[in-house]
């Protein structure tokens, strides 16, 4: 198996412009960060202190490692920003990367956190009294509108999107639309929301991306942090 000490770390650029600069890697605030965070300490990258304190209106931030800085942004947004570029590793949902699939980014491993799924979920009563697989149209609320609107049409409905960017859960018992499409763990918010989850369209947890074009200009150091991703991965699952 891969260890840590076995993994080299991409040599610190002397001279940063030649290179590009540092490798930037885009972290999402919120809750995958927290599960995030022993990951992180394993592959060898503590931040600037102030990294951890939700507090800071500081968006990108030194490490340990004059080559890498983090930056952090909202879950939807590193995908965008490893997309374009802009920072060339990340860490997101894979439900992020079913919505947009981005055809420049690489997702080479599986981090085993922010499990969850996503799925359609639909009042309580309704579920009781009717299929709604007989149905040729169908309201739907959710901040995944693409999901959404490919998993009803294989179904032959033709789905009309609300788009929300959360509480999609109070939806069908205000009128905005008949079903949700949302990411579930536990449950308990549907089932505090009356609702029941009726299909599953996929099962998620977070990623490591690449930037396709970065990994070609800079081949080494961005394998070396895969590397080192995978090689914690690794440990933590042999502990
Ligand atoms: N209940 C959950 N259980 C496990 N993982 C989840 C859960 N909800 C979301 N996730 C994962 O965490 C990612 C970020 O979700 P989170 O709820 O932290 O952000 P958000 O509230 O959607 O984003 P923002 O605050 O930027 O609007 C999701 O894309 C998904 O991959
Ligand atoms: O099945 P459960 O364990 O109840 O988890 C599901 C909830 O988690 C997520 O919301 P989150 O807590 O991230 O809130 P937000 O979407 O409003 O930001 C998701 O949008 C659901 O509302």
């Amino acid at each position: 198996m891969e260890t840590l000490t076995t993994v080299p770390l991409p040599a610190d650029p002397s001279t940063p412009a030649e290179t590009g600069g540092p490798l930037v890697l885009a972290l999402p605030k919120g809750r995958i960060l927290s599960e995030l965070a022993p990951l992180l300490a394993r592959a060898g990258i503590t931040p600037a202190a102030d990294f951890a304190d939700e507090g800071s209106r500081r968006l990108r931030f030194e490490t340990n490692h004059t080559h890498l800085d983090v930056v952090r942004v909202r879950s939807f947004d590193v995908a965008t920003f490893v997309a374009h570029g802009a920072a060339h590793i990340g860490v997101c949902g894979a439900d992020v990367l079913m919505e947009f699939d981005y055809d420049q980014i690489y997702a080479p491993l599986d981090l085993g956190i922010g499990r969850c799924r996503v799925s359609v979920a639909e009042p309580v009563a309704l579920a009781a009294r009717e299929d709604i697989a007989a149905w040729s149209r169908v309201t739907v609320a959710t901040k995944y509108p693409t999901i959404a609107h490919r998993h009803f049409a294989a179904r032959g409905i033709q789905a009309e999107v609300v788009h929300l960017n959360g509480a999609m859960e109070l939806a069908p018992s205000l009128g905005l639309a008949r079903l949700i499409v949302d990411l579930v763990q536990t449950g308990s918010t549907l089932k505090a929301n009356g609702l029941v989850e009726t299909d599953v369209i996929a099962h998620i947890s977070s990623r490591l991306i690449v930037n396709r074009t970065a990994l070609k200009t800079r081949p080494e150091a961005i394998g070396a942090w895969i590397a080192r991703f995978r090689a914690a991965m690794a440990e933590a699952h042999s502990r």
